[in-house]
């Protein structure tokens, strides 16, 4: 059986849509192995919205390796064990597509580099920026090509921790861009393209005191936040409560808060002010570091049967 561990992400970091997204240190962890017929999927906890059959995401990117590199198993027995949030912002199904694909490519015998395997999650998920990240670890930036993603990575320093808001109920990306307007305005296309070259020069150079400004967005924040009741009110109060930047995770509904220093202090004002503005039963709280190493191999047994 392989295991393999996958970390959550977080898209756009503010100004960047589809193009910047880095890897939080929070797993899943995709189990598989090669069984003599059949498909068996398990999944820890259990949610109805998991599929059990070949429609699963991590079947369907998997079975996307089979048919790149023309092996497959004679049958397939996946166990899923899911810590981060499904339909939450927190990049759930490019951790199954990007551990999915790396899980399969292990399986068939590693015949995938590592950018063809960039490359099919970004195409599966249609974007580079939960996956790329997902898959490599680390902040990314992103470009989804015809046959390849050009890409950067950044290794992120411990100072730099993510606050993560999470609402008790799920934003499908499917939705969440589908209110996306077809054409925007110049001016907000010029707002955007200034706010992403000052956060990749902000975040790489360590000149923190900028990503307030850098984080800023008029590309889809402005008509998703519509869809969060009290997103006004997280993002103000983590600003408040000493917050570098503060913006939708990926197509929402979580929150991301960006901190560099006074972790202890700022997750006090943060409980403080959740309790005193009823809404710290609707919205979980955690400080997350970056993951920097992406999809890993957590144990290899036997991987598949003699031939
Ligand atoms: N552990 C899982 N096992 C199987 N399918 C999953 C799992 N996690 C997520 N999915 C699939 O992915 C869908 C959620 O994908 P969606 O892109 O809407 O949200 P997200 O990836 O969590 O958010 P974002 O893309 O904004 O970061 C679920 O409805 C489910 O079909
Ligand atoms: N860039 C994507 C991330 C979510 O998958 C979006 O905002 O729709």
């Amino acid at each position: 059986m392989i295991s393999v561990k996958v970390p959550a992400s977080s898209a756009n970091l503010g100004a960047g849509f589809d193009c910047m997204g880095v890897a939080l240190k929070l797993y899943n962890i995709i189990e598989v192995e090669e069984i003599e017929k059949g498909l068996i999927i398990t999944s820890s906890p259990d949610d109805p919205s998991i599929a059990k059959d070949e429609n699963n995401l991590v079947f369907r990117a998997m079975k996307m390796v089979f048919d790149e590199v023309g092996w497959y198993p004679r049958g397939l027995r996946i166990n899923l064990i899911n810590e981060i949030p499904l339909t939450r912002g927190l990049g759930s199904s490019a951790a199954c597509i990007s551990g999915g694909i790396y899980a399969a490519n292990l399986l068939c015998g590693g015949k995938l580099s590592e950018e063809e395997m960039i490359y099919l999650a970004a195409k599966m998920e249609g974007h580079p920026d939960n996956s790329t990240p997902a898959m490599i670890g680390g902040l990314v930036f992103a470009v989804l090509e015809d046959k390849k993603v050009n890409y950067i990575k950044f290794v992120v320093p411990a100072r730099l921790k993510f606050a993560v808001f999470i609402p008790d109920f799920q934003l499908s990306t499917e939705y969440a861009r589908n209110i996306l307007p077809k054409y925007i305005e110049f001016k907000d296309a010029v707002f955007n393209i200034g706010r992403a070259t000052l956060f990749a020069s902000a975040i790489t150079t360590g000149n923190y005191e900028l990503l307030p400004a850098a984080t800023q967005d008029r590309l889809h924040q402005p008509y998703r936040k519509k869809l969060i009741p009290d997103f006004d009110k997280i993002v103000n109060l983590s600003l408040e409560a000493g917050a570098k930047g503060s913006f939708l995770s990926g197509a929402g509904p979580s929150i991301i808060a960006l901190i560099d220093e006074n972790y202890e202090i700022f997750e006090q004002n943060v409980k403080n002010a959740l309790a005193s503005m009823k809404l710290a039963a609707n919205w979980d709280f955690m400080i997350l570091e970056a993951d920097n190493s992406g999809a890993t191999v957590f144990s290899v047994q036997s991987t598949s049967l003699k031939r």
